[in-house]
């Protein structure tokens, strides 16, 4: 293989299908000669994850769910069983109660609170954990948030929360690994309808309202966040560590309803 990414290895966590930002992400690496694992969340996922894999040259497969600490373990062993080392992981994964993902932060229960935290920003430090040893020549991690953890978003509440915590563990991961070489950054995507998407409150609305109102008129794609997903993998972004880089058409920069964006209705 031929490419910016030739000779490099990476693990990519959080693949459920073609929608995926994890895909989008993916593809790209691999074009640009990229080696892939992937890791999957419980059976029920595999036979979709499989030939997604397989499409991009990858038979390294291990089912993982990532708020068990020994299923991590058992993942990385088994990469160390095919790879000496690990140039990059792709973290995106993220889950919450879909039933608190709707009405009020203010009711967000004690049990959620903690698989959401536990799921969507311990995991990415249990990976870091685990991944640090196997990055012997330097690596990059990488992990995906959304702008719900810098302002209030309808209905993303306890996820904007973990998101925040995300957003502050790249720094500090990054802090911590920066002498080892290895960087730790994010991408702050906008909204793109996927399966963890459409478990948020009026997802569409959310959709609708950046797509008139950010910069670009228009809502990003999976191609626009493996396009940003390769540059910070690769030794483009190797001045770059602690970032949180939004790839959202620009929504972020914005403060308010734009002249001529019309006014929409969740009905
Ligand atoms: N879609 C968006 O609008 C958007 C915007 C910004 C950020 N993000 C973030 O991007 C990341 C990927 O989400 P997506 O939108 O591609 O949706 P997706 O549903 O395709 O991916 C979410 C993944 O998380 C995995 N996952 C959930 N719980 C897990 C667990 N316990 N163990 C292992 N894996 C688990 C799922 O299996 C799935 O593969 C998430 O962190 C999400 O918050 C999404």
């Amino acid at each position: 293989m031929t490419g910016i990414m030739a000779g490099k290895r990476g693990l990519i966590m959080g693949l459920a299908n073609d929608r995926s930002l994890a895909w989008g992400i993916a593809k790209q690496l691999r074009d640009q000669g990229a080696e892939l694992a992937f890791s999957y969340q419980g059976e029920a996922l595999e036979k979709r994850v499989r030939p997604l894999a397989e499409q991009l040259g990858s038979d390294i497969l291990v089912d993982c769910d990532v708020s068990n600490m020994e299923a991590l373990d058992r993942t990385f062993e088994a990469l160390k069983q095919r790879w000496d080392r690990l140039d990059f992981v792709v973290h995106a994964i993220g889950f919450s109660d879909k039933n608190e993902l709707r009405g009020g932060y203010v009711d967000t229960s004690l049990e959620n609170f903690l698989m959401t935290m536990n799921i969507s920003v311990y995991s990415f430090v249990a990976v870091a954990q685990r991944a640090r040893a196997m990055m012997t020549d330097g690596g990059s991690l990488l992990t995906l948030t959304y702008y719900g953890a810098e302002k209030v978003i309808p209905h993303y509440n306890v996820m904007g929360v973990a998101k925040a915590a995300l957003e502050t563990s790249v720094k500090y991961l990054a802090a911590d690994l920066g002498r080892e070489n290895i960087r730790v950054n994010a991408i702050s995507a906008g909204p793109i309808k996927t399966l963890a998407a459409s478990g948020i409150g009026d997802f569409r609305y959310i959709m609708k309202w950046n797509e008139y109102n950010a910069p670009l008129r228009r809502n990003v794609t999976i191609e626009d966040v493996g396009g940003a997903g390769l540059y910070l993998c690769s030794d483009l972004a190797s001045g770059v560590t602690g970032e949180i880089h939004h790839v959202d058409a620009g929504y972020n920069v914005v403060g308010m309803k734009a002249e001529d964006a019309p006014d929409i209705a969740t009905v």
